[in-house]
């Protein structure tokens, strides 16, 4: 069983120009649990992250696993998984070819890959095309993924997005039973009905800042309970609250006494003689802490460095009768004279109706149960619970405001292609023309790049809103060869794939895959693309690396498998060859015929030779120097249709390569 790892977040701030991303952000997350990381849309999770896996560079401060940042790691795809984006995939490969080419990449054995299709129920789905995948089911193949080298650490970012209730249970079973296993398992969502279920700590941001570290026990201020009680005759019910001195409030599922525990006002209703129908502590509307948090209006201490991360075991349904609640319901209903299951069926009284639309927001957290499910907690019955399912259709796509892009080196520009695969299909009926070859329109001169990236001063915006007035355009750097740029900024950024020690795989098209599940594309050298290989052209299959495992399909297997013609398609899923490519299309194709045709394809052990792309990444396309999605880009600017998320989602470049060694700022050089 692998080991889980412990995360930990030291000071990590990540400025994009005028926003501040993350915020001098310090937590741990612990193995042998789920962690939840929550924050509102634009909170700071997804970058930090990417920080984490290495995908962005952080400002100051530094993210580790297990001690060591991500670029130190040996064997990074055996050591975490991770699911950044729901749809990173090529429409027209099947889910098991592409997990065949991450398994090919990172020395992972092909018996892996039907593994993980099974372990994340999709046997039966490996060979259909992802194009005529659900959400759900590109969810589970990036849970696939991410458990290809079957890592102790799993970072999934919103990864019940798309699922149905079913599936969001299954993911909440699975996550658990991961964790259970001692791996470190880290969710990040947007909602705390989604995770409140699953996660046995959380980490909640707001603004780039952490505002709770902690469990949901911890979340909850038990001072806030409150207890709901209910009877037939609420009339009387209240006048003996009242003559109690017990204020309470009229709520649709009863009268809520704030600040006293069902003992108290269950003795109160059996001194006077009413019987009741309910009585249940409830704990605080964790929504509304959560909320609160987020919105400033209240602060945790952990917040304030007073980390209580260790504190609780998992947590459980937030409301629970405990023993005492149910005896002193016990004691209320037999002086009253009344059994709990008769008093189940009482309907509650008329004055609840008028409140019944002020009061359905807070049913959600209210979790009030009646007599007869009481009675079932007795017998040992689970409580009532949130139903976790009503979060499935809570997912929306997050519109990210990318108007603050800093700026992004020339040799660096090449399309993140899991954002590229991401790309939604166009309509049949409007199609893309397609990109000619050659020369593209002329880039608009550039100002001059802005050093602020590479020396960050002083935060002109601590914690900007999203909202805020769009800053002044960070300046364009200028096109420059890499021998001009200075040291590689991005330097920590790991050599995706191509792990120390193990071979690695490159193409002509020059690509990384990174086993964050994020490929990149770099554009082909100026060659003509390469024919289609003859099936039995030998000479055109590469030597397998010599020390390949055994257990590893060799190159030209694999090779033979993905040039083998799709079947044709068991379900409806339009034939890849009726898409409308886009940019991002033919992008893609070219990469994955490098694998079909194996002309692209060679094995190296020698990292700094190979460096997936690096020196192919710093070849100009003929006559243009940018690549395919900086001309989209141009093509936005300059009016034309559909410029694909290429453009809109272009970040903060993942870089293919560093032939340097990894950036020992903050380590201290452990390697
Ligand atoms: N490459 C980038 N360039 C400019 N700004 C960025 C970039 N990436 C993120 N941001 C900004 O950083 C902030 C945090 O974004 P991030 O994606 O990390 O938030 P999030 O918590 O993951 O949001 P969501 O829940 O919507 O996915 C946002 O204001 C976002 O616009």
């Amino acid at each position: 069983m692998p080991d889980g790892q412990s995360l930990e977040f030291s000071g990590v701030t990540k400025r994009f120009g005028a926003v501040t991303a993350v915020s001098d952000l310090s937590a741990r997350v612990e193995p042998g649990r789920v962690t939840g990381f929550l924050g509102p849309n634009g909170a700071g999770k997804t970058t930090t992250l990417r920080i984490l896996l290495g995908l962005v560079r952080a400002t100051s401060g530094h993210a580790t696993i297990g001690g060591r940042r991500y670029a130190e790691l040996g064997h990074p795809l055996q050591t975490v998984g991770a699911v950044l984006e729901a749809s990173s995939f090529h429409p027209g490969r099947t889910g098991a070819a592409h997990l065949t080419i991450y398994a090919q990449a990172a020395g992972i054995p092909r018996s892996r890959v039907d593994e993980v299709l099974g372990l994340v129920g999709l046997g039966d789905a490996g060979g259909r095309k992802v194009g005529g995948y659900s959400l759900g089911m590109r969810q589970r193949l990036g849970l696939a993924y991410a458990l290809l080298g079957d890592p102790g650490v799993l970072v999934l970012d919103e990864p019940s997005n798309g699922l149905d209730p079913e599936g969001i249970r299954w993911m909440r079973g699975f996550l658990r039973q991961l964790a259970a296993e001692g791996r470190t398992v880290l969710v990040s969502s947007h909602l705390l009905a989604e995770v409140q279920q699953t996660v046995d700590a959380l980490l909640i941001i707001s603004r780039g800042r952490l505002v709770f570290e902690g469990s949901i026990d911890d979340l909850a201020d038990p001072t806030e309970h409150a207890t709901v009680v209910d009877a037939p005759d609420r009339e009387a019910l209240a006048a003996a609250l009242s003559a109690a001195g017990l204020p309470y409030e009229v709520l649709r599922s009863g009268l809520t006494v704030r600040g006293a525990d069902p003992a108290a006002v269950g003795a109160a209703a059996a001194a006077a003689g009413v019987a009741l129908s309910g009585l249940q502590r409830r704990g605080p509307a964790l929504e509304e802490v959560f909320l609160d948090l987020v919105n400033g209006t209240r602060v945790h201490a952990s917040a304030a460095g007073v980390s209580s991360v260790d504190a609780a075991p998992p947590a459980t349904a937030p409301v629970e009768a405990s023993p005492a609640d149910a005896a002193a319901f016990g004691s209320a209903a037999v002086a009253a004279g009344v059994t709990p299951a008769a008093a189940a069926g009482a309907a509650p009284g008329g004055q609840a109706d008028e409140h019944r639309d002020a009061d359905d927001s807070r049913e959600a957290d209210e979790s009030v149960v009646d007599a007869a499910a009481l009675d079932a907690e007795a017998t040992g019955a689970p409580g009532a619970a949130a139903a976790l399912g009503a979060a499935a259709g809570a997912a929306w796509a997050a519109e990210r405001d990318r108007e603050d892009e800093e700026p992004v080196p020339a040799t660096e520009t090449a399309a993140p292609v899991d954002d590229v695969l991401a790309e939604p299909e166009p309509a049949a009926s409007a199609p893309e023309p397609a990109l000619e070859p050659g020369p593209g329109p002329e880039p608009e001169p550039e100002p001059e790049p802005s050093p602020a990236d590479a020396a960050p001063g002083p935060d002109p915006d601590p914690e900007p809103s999203r909202t805020d007035s769009a800053p002044e355009p960070e300046p364009e750097p200028e096109p420059a060869a890499a021998s001009e740029l200075g040291p590689d900024p991005y330097a920590d950024v790991p050599t995706v794939g191509a792990p120390v020690g193990e071979p690695v795989v490159t193409t002509s098209a020059g690509f990384a895959v990174a086993s964050t599940g994020v490929i990149d594309i770099v554009p082909p050298a100026p060659e003509p693309a390469p024919e289609p290989a003859p099936e039995s052209d030998a000479a055109n299959e590469p030597d397998p690396p010599e020390d390949a495992d055994p257990d590893v399909e060799e190159l030209g297997a694999i090779d033979d498998e993905l040039s083998t013609p799709e079947p044709p398609d068991e379900d409806d899923d339009r034939p890849w060859e009726h898409y409308v490519k886009t940019d991002a299309d033919v992008e893609a194709d070219a990469f994955f015929a490098a694998f079909d045709t194996g002309e692209g394809l060679s094995t190296d052990d020698d990292v700094s030779s190979s460096t997936a792309g690096a020196p192919s990444a710093q070849r100009p396309e003929p006559d243009d120097p940018r690549s395919l999605s900086e001309r989209s880009e141009t093509k936005r600017a300059d009016g034309a249709d559909d410029p694909g998320p290429v453009a809109e989602r272009a970040e903060e470049p993942r870089e293919a390569a560093s032939t340097t060694p990894a950036d020992d700022e903050h380590e201290g050089g452990r390697r």
